[in-house]
């Protein structure tokens, strides 16, 4: 298949990178990391960035990954961020380390890491109480991400935006082309203000999407939050961007891109229970909606218009955030709890 010599197909038989691993090569991995022996083996067909398997072994359940894009030299940054908050007590999965303490292996000649397994599932179609859980979790994150020594941006800010926006408004109607021009001089603008300049900011997730998240649920029980996963476009940026992420996926109707109101009160209200919003941050959620926004319909067009080799099962459809970034733009700041 094109772009993996060792590669094979998924299921749906497109040509998303996915890498075999024998049992021999778990095992090996295994007692590299003294956990035993292996007990099943198996592929997880959902990923479009990485090869993702299900580990069993005698110590327990993990999650194998070998990256396809992220190389050596740039996934210390994440997998020491999982293992930092992961001991600070963030159900984040934890790298395993071998006795030297090392978290970051070969298989097959890719990087890869063996995590834990998180429990539950995703919660596509969440309720106040799933946001309410999320937004306290994330609170907890970023306090538990103080002190965590390694520095890299966030891939997928601004400058990113500035770079790739000429790259995409070929593909765009006038109009299209009028608002994402208009909004990125806003960011621009913003980013420059003294208010700006004042958020407090750290590695932040920047991608804690509904299908990042877990979640155990019994019935008539609240929901249990398991894990945040899925930290490879994590970076050092401003919380509130973190917190305009979520708020633009847990928080929006997908039909058509409006803010739930229940929803954002409930998010915002257990946020800030566990970590007060400052001023700046007050003033500036709703130009960081806006940026959250402009963030994944640039990216969305991006892999749309300039689909790369050997990825992107079905590219995310860039009209919703072109739909949740006009909402936002025209509707007052969500009511602060
Ligand atoms: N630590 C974990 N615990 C439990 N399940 C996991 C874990 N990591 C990954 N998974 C499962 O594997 C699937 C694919 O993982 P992930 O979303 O990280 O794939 P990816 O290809 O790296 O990224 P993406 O498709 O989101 O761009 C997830 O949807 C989830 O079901
Ligand atoms: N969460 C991104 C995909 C990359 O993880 C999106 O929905 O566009």
């Amino acid at each position: 298949m094109p772009g993996s010599a060792s590669g094979k197909c998924s299921a749906s038989d497109t040509v998303a990178v996915f890498t075999e691993v024998t049992e021999h090569d778990a095992q090996a991995l295994l007692n590299t990391l003294g956990l035993g022996a292996l007990r099943s083996l198996r592929g997880i067909q959902g990923g479009i960035e990485n090869t993702n398997y299900f580990v069993d072994s005698e110590r327990g359940q993990h999650v194998l990954t070998l990256f396809e894009r992220l190389s050596f030299a740039q996934l210390p940054f994440y997998l020491h961020l999982m293992q930092h908050l992961a001991h600070r007590g963030i159900p984040v999965p934890d790298p395993a380390a071998d006795a030297q303490g090392t978290i970051l292996h070969r298989v097959n000649g890719k990087p890869a890491a063996l995590v834990n397994r998180l429990r539950g599932a995703s919660e596509l179609a969440p309720g106040p109480a799933h946001c309410a859980a999320v937004g306290a979790m994330l609170a907890r994150m970023h306090l538990a991400g103080r002190g965590y020594d390694r520095h890299q941006p966030n891939l997928r800010g601004l400058p990113w935006w500035n770079e790739t926006a000429p790259v995409v408004l070929p593909h765009l109607e006038p109009e299209q082309a009028a608002l994402l021009q208009s909004e990125l001089a806003y960011q621009n603008h913003v980013a420059a203000s003294a208010a700006y300049a004042a958020l407090p900011r750290g590695p932040v997730h920047a991608d804690l999407f509904r299908d990042n998240v877990m979640f155990e649920q019994s019935p008539g029980q609240a929901p249990v939050l398991t894990g945040f996963f899925d930290f490879y476009f994590a970076g050092v940026d401003t919380w509130l961007f973190d917190i305009a992420v979520c708020l633009n996926d847990w928080c929006i109707r997908l039909a058509d891109g409006q803010a739930d109101d229940e929803r954002t009160a409930a998010f915002l209200q257990a946020y800030g229970a566990e970590r007060a919003l400052t001023g700046p941050e007050r003033e500036l959620l709703p130009a960081m909606l806006r940026a959250g926004a402009l963030r994944f319909w640039i990216s969305r067009l991006w892999d749309f218009h300039l689909p790369r080799e050997a990825a992107l099962l079905t590219p995310h459809d860039p009209g919703h955030f072109e739909r949740v970034l006009r909402a936002r733009a025209t509707r007052l700041a969500p009511a602060f709890a």
